[in-house]
């Protein structure tokens, strides 16, 4: 999905994250009816704040949901917990460990993400560690949780123009904000409210943004 320098898609997808705590068992059927809705590339298991056994019941019930749909699954902050649960990867932060350290762990095939903020050379140095994308944000204001870095669109244009490696835009996403981080290139838009806030339901909200996203690229 994420996996091989070179060979990054002309398109920009949808890529979910979980809304901040939820109920595994009846989650499972909100996810398989957004990834039903339309086209998404990934799906982030994030649950902060608690115990590993939450994490790996919640990985259990909804791992099988997207990956019977052919959809990356990846595990948030943790890439020992990525493998023991048979994710595709996993997505670290600045203070989720090295990544060099997590890539080894993951092994060539499955997905390694970094956070960059708002920074080219944090995006660097994740791709030498051996990151398969990286992610900046947060490009809008978000409820979902506090952040302090706030980039230009225009370092996705930069990105794109100089590295093979496929960049995601997250941070406070929506169909009517998007069409300026689509056209500077983003390979990846990661979102939370825009999808599990949507007032028809998140098989609306998938629906949303796919169409945002089409439109920016017509
Ligand atoms: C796709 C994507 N991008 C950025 C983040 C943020 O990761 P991090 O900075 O580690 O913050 P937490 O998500 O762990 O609170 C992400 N999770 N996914
Ligand atoms: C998990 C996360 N990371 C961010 C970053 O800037 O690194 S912003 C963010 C929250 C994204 O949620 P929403 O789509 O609801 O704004
Ligand atoms: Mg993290």
């Amino acid at each position: 999905m994420f996996s091989g320098a070179g060979r990054r898609e002309e398109r920009c997808r949808l890529y979910l994250i979980t809304p901040p705590s939820f109920d595994p068992e009846t989650f499972r059927d909100t996810l398989a009816a957004a990834l039903d809705a339309g086209d998404v590339a990934a799906v982030q298991l994030r649950l902060k704040g608690v115990e590993d056994d939450a994490m790996r019941r919640a990985a259990e019930a909804l791992r099988p949901v997207a990956q019977e749909r052919g959809v990356a699954f990846l595990m948030n902050d943790r890439a020992d917990l990525a493998v023991e649960t048979g994710c595709d990867g996993a997505h670290l932060g600045r203070e989720d460990g090295d990544l060099a350290a997590a890539r080894r762990l993951l092994g060539p095939d499955r997905t390694l993400g970094a956070t960059c903020h708002d920074s080219r050379h944090l995006a660097m140095e994740a791709a030498e560690a051996g990151a398969d994308y990286v992610a900046f944000g947060a490009f809008f204001p978000t409820g979902t949780k506090p952040t302090r870095h706030r980039p230009d669109p225009e370092i996705l244009t930069l990105w794109t123009e100089t590295t093979e490696i496929p960049c995601v835009a997250i941070g406070g996403i929506t169909p009517q904000n998007c069409a300026p981080l689509v056209r500077a290139g983003a390979d990846f838009l990661a979102v939370v409210s825009a999808v599990w806030g949507h007032p028809d339901g998140a098989a609306a909200g998938v629906r949303a943004m796919n169409r945002a996203i089409a439109e920016a690229l017509a």
